[in-house]
């Protein structure tokens, strides 16, 4: 069984219908990339996930159990981690606070939140608002790890960032991947990045899911028609 399942999912914000029909599963310990040009809905996507946005039609599973009518924090304690676009952290909280705040029992504690990123620890009393963007989406996904999730989804993680930095956040992500086993639902523009660490990609095309497939099947061609790469 997938640990997380969509089928045929349709969404709108209002009069405008964003999501057409989407088609995404995602095994435990397995890495996902979401892709498609801007605008076709990959956001939208997580946030139907996430219970932020809410589907008319289609079906979302977790586990095989319908997570339809959750609210988006029960979906957070029903497993599902989000590092949303745009890295929201409380401003007015420390490093550690922010931390704290999102913790639930389980594997992801402090001590381990700050070894996969130790620039959080040198910077623990900090408020969130006095870092870095690197160090601000650092904490995003250390305050998602915190949920102790079954799913973490990173929503263009390394956005507007500095190649260096970017860099540091792939290598947390290997991390996730090799040594915890996560599953991950990734967003994200640099193709050359999730080549190295999706299994499969599923590419979105005006809010459809066109293409499903082994990460090593998305040749040029397809990249080229579906991504403009
Ligand atoms: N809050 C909103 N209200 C109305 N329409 C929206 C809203 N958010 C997104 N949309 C529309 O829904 C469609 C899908 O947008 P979405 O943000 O999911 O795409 P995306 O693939 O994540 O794009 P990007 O790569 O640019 O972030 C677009 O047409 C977008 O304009």
């Amino acid at each position: 069984m997938s640990l997380l399942e969509l089928e045929q999912v349709q969404a709108s914000y209002g009069p405008s219908q964003a999501l057409f029909g989407v088609d995404l599963d995602v095994a435990e310990g397995e890495v996902v990339a979401l892709m498609g040009r801007n605008g076709m809905g990959k956001s939208s996507t997580i946030k139907v996930i996430s219970r932020l946005l809410k589907h008319k039609s289609g079906s979302v599973k977790l586990e095989g159990r319908d997570i339809g009518s959750l609210a988006p924090h029960k979906a957070a304690r029903a497993g599902l981690g989000l590092v949303p676009e745009g890295r929201r952290c409380f401003a007015n909280l420390t490093v550690r606070e922010n931390l704290i705040a999102a913790a639930r029992s389980g594997h992801w504690d402090m001590a381990r939140v700050t070894a996969l990123f130790p620039r959080l620890e040198e910077r623990q009393d900090q408020l969130s608002s006095s870092l870095s963007g690197g160090e601000q989406q650092m904490l995003a996904i250390g305050r998602a790890l915190m949920t102790n999730p079954r799913l973490l989804m990173l929503d263009e993680a390394t956005e507007g960032l500095a190649p260096v930095v970017r860099q540091e956040i792939w290598a947390a992500v290997r991390t996730l991947k090799s040594e915890t086993g996560l599953a991950l639902l990734v967003v994200d523009k640099s193709l050359a990045e999730l080549r190295q660490i999706a299994d499969r990609a599923v590419i979105l095309e005006r809010g459809i899911s066109v293409w499903r497939g082994d990460m090593a099947a998305l040749d040029h061609e397809i990249a080229d028609k579906f991504l403009g790469v």
